[in-house]
């Protein structure tokens, strides 16, 4: 990946061309590592923007049913952290989008900070997302993450305050990743009347891309969540098709014909 093409810029052009981001969910080893490679050149062939690769965590305090269980079934072929990373390295040159870390924390603690950050560089990452990394103490990572192009990615749940999203307004890198729903990831029937306001008002705030997250599940959703930001994050849906072997859905989601 060239230098310049770091997860901000990326998104910033799709802004740019009129187009709208669209950032595919999976959990790594799912289907065992072997699968790694064929999900992640199967999505970037289908046209999206970027790939939050999820790691899998015996605690995944803020996932659902469906990505918890996916967790397990990964933990269960042996997928760590570290396997994940030196898999995705074999392959690097072939990857063309960026590709997000999704982690909780203790696993990048039982890494080492440092081994982590130097193995998600060999392995041309573009951005951590840390759930349970709270802002206020951000710079255990980020410090580590000086004079790298990763960026470390915010999250801005429906129920911050205003002085606070303003406050990782400033601080956000890469783009702002809002939470539409006040829970767990996976399908949601609707929305609350409040999301369009929400959002709106975190545009404003942001400089950079805002992409929209959880319980977007079909092409509908897509449109209608990505009309009121810079684009979607999907997770839920596309963990279940892969597994369920209906990588058809995929290509729906993204709004063009099954293949
Ligand atoms: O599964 P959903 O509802 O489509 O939501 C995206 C989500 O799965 C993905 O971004 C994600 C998975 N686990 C997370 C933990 C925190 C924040 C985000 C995530």
């Amino acid at each position: 990946m060239m230098a310049n093409k770091t997860l901000q810029n990326v998104m910033e052009a799709k802004v740019a061309q009129g187009e709208k981001a669209f950032v595919a969910y999976i959990m790594a080893g799912d289907g065992g590592l072997d699968a790694l490679r064929e999900q992640i050149l199967f999505l970037q062939e289908a046209g999206v923007t970027a790939i939050e690769l999820g790691i899998p965590f015996t605690d995944p305090v803020a996932d659902g049913p469906v990505i918890q269980e996916a967790g397990l079934r990964a933990l269960a072929t042996g997928a760590n952290l570290r396997a994940i990373l030196k898999t995705i390295s074999s392959f690097k040159e072939e990857i063309q989008i960026p590709l997000v870390v999704m982690t909780y924390l203790n696993p990048i603690i039982a890494f080492g900070i440092e081994d982590f950050v130097q193995a998600c560089e060999q392995s041309g990452i573009s951005g951590l997302i840390i759930p349970d990394l709270p802002l206020e103490e951000a710079t255990l990572i980020s410090d580590e993450l000086q004079g790298t192009d990763i960026a470390l990615v915010q999250l801005v749940s429906l129920t911050s305050p205003q002085q606070r999203i303003e406050k990782i307004a400033k601080a956000a890198e890469g783009f702002i990743y809002a939470v539409t729903v006040n829970g767990i990831t996976g399908v949601r029937q609707g929305f609350t009347e409040q999301l369009e306001q929400h959002l709106s008002n975190l545009k404003k705030v942001s400089q950079i891309p805002v992409l929209a997250g959880f319980g977007i599940s079909n092409a509908q959703q897509v449109e209608e969540i990505s009309a009121m930001v810079d684009g979607v994050i999907v997770g839920s849906a596309i963990v279940q098709a892969f597994h369920e072997g209906h990588k058809e859905k995929i290509n729906e989601l993204l709004n063009k014909q099954p293949v």
